[in-house]
């Protein structure tokens, strides 16, 4: 009996000191791995153990962008910091930016990794299904040649009344503001930007507005916090995010909760839509291409053709995976980004009437019919100026301004191993008085129109730069345009006691006002 007792103490005693070494070994790795900055010269804020910055950077209700922006104003315009093991360079220097973004664009074509439980984004195999904005490489760039028709001047020409349509639905819901209480604009373009994707992307009949389960979905995942164990194990662990996936699949903040419940609508419109053009194959009906979704359609094949570039290879076949992934990401990334721009054009101009005013005078001139046409749109430059100017102020995506290096490289004398993330300050830039002067935190709409010494083309990148910039550039910002010129031509949009005196902004990714409070007030 004794002898077992002492078995058991040593081998509990054995476990204990096995555990503390282990312990001590992955402590000093990452004690050592959170050194890298200072090895290199490079300074920045010290994190916690192990996870380093990451705990702070995850509060939704404290966009990290702000975070990094009060860093850059400590460490200056090039520093460092760790997300569990992964080292990441925050620049907001112009042209260390233009080395990454654009010049050196093969050693960073790939985007730093927002959701970071992935596979191999560059192997069909390991990640079946990938998204434009994820993939990297010869996936991406595929996925990427796809898409970019679909974007084309001529191609929104063409769905431009389809959007002016769901514009006006929006406007119908408004009017029952008009002369009345203050209430949440930013809802309503919710609404609208929604309505306008799946109309596009998924082939939604008709505006839906405020009847599409959709909107609270998408809106979730917005809201969404990662503090979650399976990002936590994702950031110490980078090397295994693809086995901390497949062992939390179902965990909402990887494909579970509303993330599930979305990719299932995009999953029943493709398949819904695949068979629809097998049947009318079998009946020699010739195929429309109506959305998105026949767009990729039309790519669907089996042949399979291998494309080295960047040093990796795919199949150019587009499979149902890649097609499903694609609509996910055009509904996420067309919803809230345009949204969030015109809820933020909306507050700019309730606070600054006399440039709401300018505003209507010019759309008042410009778009003399009933319905507003794109070629209107085209020649409402001090327009386009307002939500230039909102978006510099408030840059929604500044998360997506992201790569991770991909293969070793030097950015002025640093050495940028492969595997190192890099962040835009975007704020810094948008908000240096370097570069925008004395009143660079002001809303002055007129500075686009001056023919002073252009900008740096880094200093303003609310749709990022380069091969990747964002692909629905030219949509958010019709639709923006279209959707407040309409709003202007009838109403004006008025600050009152319940505005907000300064936006509550929030989001792990993009940056969401809680609410925009104004009035609308009848023009005519
Ligand atoms: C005001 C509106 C918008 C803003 C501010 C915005 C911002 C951005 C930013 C900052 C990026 C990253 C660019 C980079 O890495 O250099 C991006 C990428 C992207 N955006 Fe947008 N976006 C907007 C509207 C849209 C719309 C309407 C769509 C489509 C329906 C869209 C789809 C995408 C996609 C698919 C990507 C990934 C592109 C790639 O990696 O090749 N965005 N966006």
């Amino acid at each position: 009996m004794k002898t077992s007792h002492l078995s058991c103490f040593q081998n509990t005693m054995g476990l204990l000191v096995c555990f503390v070494a282990v312990f001590a070994v992955i402590a000093s790795y990452f004690k050592w791995i959170h050194t890298y900055w200072k090895r290199r010269g490079v300074d920045g804020p010290v994190g916690l153990p192990f996870i380093g910055s990451f705990y702070d950077l995850a509060d939704k209700d404290k966009p990290r962008g702000y975070i990094l922006h009060e860093w850059t104003k400590k460490f200056g315009s090039i520093f460092g910091y760790y997300e569990g093991a992964t080292p990441v360079l925050v620049v907001s220097d112009v042209y260390v930016l233009q080395e990454i973004f654009i010049k050196k664009f093969d050693c960073f074509y790939a985007r730093k990794n927002t959701n970071r439980i992935h596979g191999d984004l560059e192997c069909s195999q390991e990640e079946p299904r990938v998204n434009l904005f994820a993939a990297r490489g010869a996936r991406w760039k595929r996925l990427r040649s796809l898409a970019s028709p679909a974007f084309s001047v001529r191609a929104l020409k063409q769905v431009h009344n389809k959007m002016e349509n769901s514009v006006l639905c929006m406007i119908d819901h408004m009017a029952k503001h008009e002369n009345s209480a203050a209430f949440n604009i930013h809802e309503y373009y919710q609404e609208f930007t929604y309505d306008v994707i799946s109309r596009l992307a998924m082939g939604q009949a008709y505006s839906e507005q405020f009847n599409n389960e959709g909107v609270n979905i998408v809106k979730k995942i917005f809201m969404r916090s990662n503090r979650t164990l399976p990002w936590y194990l994702a950031v110490l662990f980078p090397r295994f995010q693809n086995t901390v996936k497949n062992f939390f699949f179902k965990h909402e903040s990887i494909r579970g909760g509303d993330v599930a419940l979305l990719y299932k609508f995009c999953e029943k419109a493709v398949y819904d839509r695949i068979k629809e053009r097998s049947a009318n194959a079998e009946q020699e009906i010739e195929n429309d291409q109506n959305d998105f979704i026949d767009m990729f359609l039309d790519y669907y094949t089996e042949a399979e053709i291998e494309d080295a570039e960047f040093g990796t290879t795919v199949e150019k076949k587009v499979t149902s995976e890649d097609v499903i992934g694609s609509c996910f990401v055009f509904l996420l990334a067309g919803f809230d980004t345009t949204a969030n721009a015109l809820a933020y054009a909306s507050y700019l101009l309730a606070k600054n009437p006399e440039k709401m005013h300018k505003a209507q005078q010019e759309i008042d001139e410009i778009c003399t019919s009933e319905n507003i046409s794109y070629d209107d749109i085209a020649k409402l430059n001090y327009l386009d100026s307002i939500i230039k100017e909102a978006l510099r102020i408030y840059p929604v995506a500044w998360f997506a301004c992201s790569r991770e290096c991909v293969k070793t490289t030097t950015l002025g004398g640093l050495v940028i191993d492969k595997g190192v993330r890099i962040e835009a300050d975007v704020t810094a830039l948008h908000h240096s008085k370097e570069i925008w002067g004395e009143n660079a935190e002001q809303f002055v709409p007129e500075r686009w129109l001056e023919s002073s010494a252009p900008r740096h083309t880094m200093s303003w990148i609310p749709f990022g730069a380069g091969p990747r910039q964002c692909v629905g550039m030219r949509l958010g910002m019709s639709e923006a345009k279209t959707a407040l010129a309409h709003v202007l031509r009838k109403w004006s949009i008025v600050a009152g006691p319940e505005t907000e005196e300064q936006l509550r902004i929030q989001g792990c990714t993009t940056t969401s006002p809680e609410s925009v409070t104004v009035y609308l007030e009848a023009r005519f």
